[in-house]
Formats: C-alpha cells, sequence, structure tokens
C-alpha cells in the first residue's frame, strides 16, 4: 500500500456501528476530569501520559485482561458532565476518520456509582451524542449494554430504561462483558423484554466464547447483529444460520487480534465470511483501549488482507444496510455513503 492509497482510504465514507463509550476517553480527557472531579490519578507528575493505563498492549493473552482496562476509567465517568463530554468526543473522533454514522454503547449500570440512575446515564449520554451530531455532522445513536456479570434484575430494569428512550437516541440494546464466564443463555429472560418491547438487539457472540454462543443468541435472544461473532469458523452449521438469517456481523480486527479471538492477521476470517456472503462489517470496539480509529481498522485490512478500495466500500454500504435506523433514516443513510463513494469514483 501507498501513501496515495492511504490517503485515499481516510478519504472513504465510514460506519462504526461498535464503539464502546468508556473504552473510548480520551487520555487528555481523564486529565481534566480528576482534576475537576478533585480525584487522584496514579501518575507522578501533571504531565505524564495516561494513555499506558488505558490502552491494552501486545502482551494481552484474553478478553478478561483486555477488559481490566475499563476498570481505570469508570471512576472518572459518574456524572452527567462526564458522560456529555465523552460521548461529543466519540463523535468527534468518528468525524476524524470520515464516519457519516456511529452508534455509541454503553453499559449504564457502570455509571450509577455516585447517584446518577440508569434512566440518567441514557439521557446524557444522548445529550452528548446530540450536541456531537450537531457540532461535527455525523449522526449518532446509543446501544444501551446488559453487563453479563450482573443481575438479572438489573438487566431487566436497563431494558426498561432502554425503552424510554427507544426512538429518542436509542437505537438498540446489546450483552457484553466476559463471555467465557457468562453465556448468553444466562440473560434469556432479559431479552425475552426487549424482544416484548421490540427494541432491536445485538449480542457479543463467539469473541471469547464458541460459535453456540452466536447460535443461542440468534435463536433464544433474538439477536439482529452480532458482536463480533469471529468464531462462527469453529461450526460449519452456525456460519450457514449466520448467512441464511442474513445477520451481520460487527467484527472488530484489532480488538480480535488483541483479545485472542483469533490467532493473528493470517487466519483473520472476514475475507472468508465475505466470500461465503455473510454480511460483515468493520468497526473499532473501543478506540483508547485498542488504540484504533476507523481509519486504521481500514489500513490493517488493506495492509494484512488486501482489501482493495472498492472492498473497504462495500464495508461501508454493509453498514449502512445494518443499521439500527429507521427504513427512511436508512435511505437517507445509503444515500449519502453513496454520494460520498461516487466522489471518490467508486
Ligand atoms: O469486546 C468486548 N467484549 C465484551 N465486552 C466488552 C468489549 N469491549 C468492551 N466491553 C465491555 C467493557 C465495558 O465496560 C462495557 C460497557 O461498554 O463493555
Ligand atoms: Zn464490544
Amino acid at each position: 500500500m501507498n501513501q496515495a492509497q492511504y490517503e485515499q482510504i481516510k478519504l472513504l465514507p465510514k460506519i462504526d456501528l461498535h464503539v464502546h463509550l468508556d473504552g473510548s476517553v480520551k487520555p487528555d480527557t481523564i486529565r481534566d476530569l480528576a482534576k475537576s472531579q478533585g480525584k487522584a490519578l496514579p501518575v507522578a507528575s501533571e504531565n505524564d501520559d495516561l494513555t499506558p493505563w488505558m490502552q491494552i498492549d501486545e502482551s494481552c493473552t484474553s478478553l478478561v485482561e483486555y477488559l481490566s482496562k475499563f476498570n481505570f476509567v469508570l471512576p472518572f465517568m459518574q456524572t452527567a458532565e462526564s458522560l456529555e463530554r465523552i460521548a461529543e468526543e466519540i463523535v468527534e473522533q468518528a468525524a476524524a476518520s470520515n464516519c457519516l454514522y456511529v452508534e455509541v454503547r454503553f453499559a449504564p449500570i457502570l455509571h450509577t456509582l455516585e447517584g446518577l440512575s440508569a434512566s440518567d446515564a441514557i439521557k446524557h449520554t444522548i445529550a452528548g451524542l446530540r450536541r456531537g451530531e450537531q457540532m461535527f455532522d455525523v449522526k449518532a445513536r446509543v446501544i444501551v449494554i446488559c453487563m453479563r456479570h450482573d443481575s438479572i434484575e438489573n438487566n431487566l430494569e436497563v431494558i426498561d430504561a432502554a425503552r424510554d428512550y427507544y426512538g429518542k437516541g436509542v437505537a438498540a440494546v446489546d450483552l457484553a462483558g466476559d463471555e467465557a464466564g457468562f453465556p448468553p443463555g444466562l440473560h434469556r429472560e432479559v431479552f425475552e423484554r426487549a424482544s416484548k418491547y421490540n427494541l432491536p438487539i445485538t449480542i457479543h457472540a463467539g469473541e471469547a466464547g464458541g460459535s453456540n454462543n452466536v447460535r443461542e443468541a440468534i435463536t433464544e435472544l433474538g439477536a439482529a447483529r452480532i458482536g463480533h461473532g469471529v468464531r462462527i469458523t469453529e461450526d460449519p452449521s452456525v456460519m450457514e444460520l449466520v448467512k441464511s438469517t442474513r445477520t451481520p456481523l460487527e467484527m472488530c480486527p484489532v480488538s480480535n487480534i488483541q483479545t485472542k479471538a483469533v490467532s493473528g492477521w493470517d487466519t483473520y476470517p472476514i475475507r472468508r465470511f465475505m466470500e461465503e456472503g455473510i454480511l460483515v462489517t468493520v468497526n473499532t470496539d473501543n478506540m483508547t483501549v485498542s488504540g484504533t480509529t476507523m481509519n486504521l481498522e481500514f489500513e490493517m485490512l488493506a495492509e494484512h488482507c488486501g482489501f482493495t478500495l472498492e472492498e473497504l466500500a462495500q464495508l461501508t454500504r454493509n453498514s449502512a444496510e445494518a443499521a439500527f435506523l429507521s427504513e427512511e433514516e436508512k435511505s437517507e443513510l445509503r444515500e449519502a455513503v453513496q454520494q460520498a463513494l461516487q466522489k471518490l469514483g467508486l
């Protein structure tokens, strides 16, 4: 890949359907929040870089280790102001990669340690995204996460709170956290309620757990999309299920390699999935924890998997199809993607 091709990749329109709020906080923002909230930071000098505390390195061996990075930021994300600022800045970061649309996910229950309710957390995250939409001309929605280690009772409450904001900033609900320790079936009742409310569902599955979790997420929890899903390679019948149900996969290449969901770029199954006719999307997962951006994800695919500009453009078209938007909004997004691609001669 030469310099001119990298420049072209930057210009491609993009869509990020899988990005976590708490995994994408800018290190300088944490420094500011620590100061304004009067909280200590574990660094000697005011100017020390916080990135090493927030970003995973090559030594990461598992999803559980990867998830430990979130403990650092959460204490600073317990107020209305912090959620609004961080949400707005995610839209700013998405704009820097030329994203037209972003679905930002977060677990409201993780932001209720200092008095906010789950509903307040959703309200303020939406407010921040709205500010970002205005400032950076990127469309943004929220996906509300239930945590796998959490109780059924709490997760039912989270689903109720999500329902109140559905169509008013919330686009869907999700299940995230330690997949190996907590299979999707544990939360069947939670997603039954989400289905009853007609909330669209995506589930993290087939990342740190086997392909059967993907089957369970689709057939028993009502998932309309799957977060990651890279491990469906383990079972041809699950590959077939994903294909026949046209269930989009929200793949996150850089993160998938860091968490060892796959062994490396040489075995990354994205090209295979596309060739098999699976609807594949590419996303960042956690911009700060993974040290990534949508630009970088696309560059990596070009470099390691030989993706052409046309193939990368197809990923954005796929994401527009997979977006949790109304048919009308989806048509607008499709049109915006098409126009941007036409300008590039694609
Ligand atoms: O890739 C992931 N898999 C499972 N859970 C994840 C991943 N990235 C972030 N999370 C968790 C940790 C966060 O605190 C939580 C809410 O965003 O979601
Ligand atoms: Zn994720």
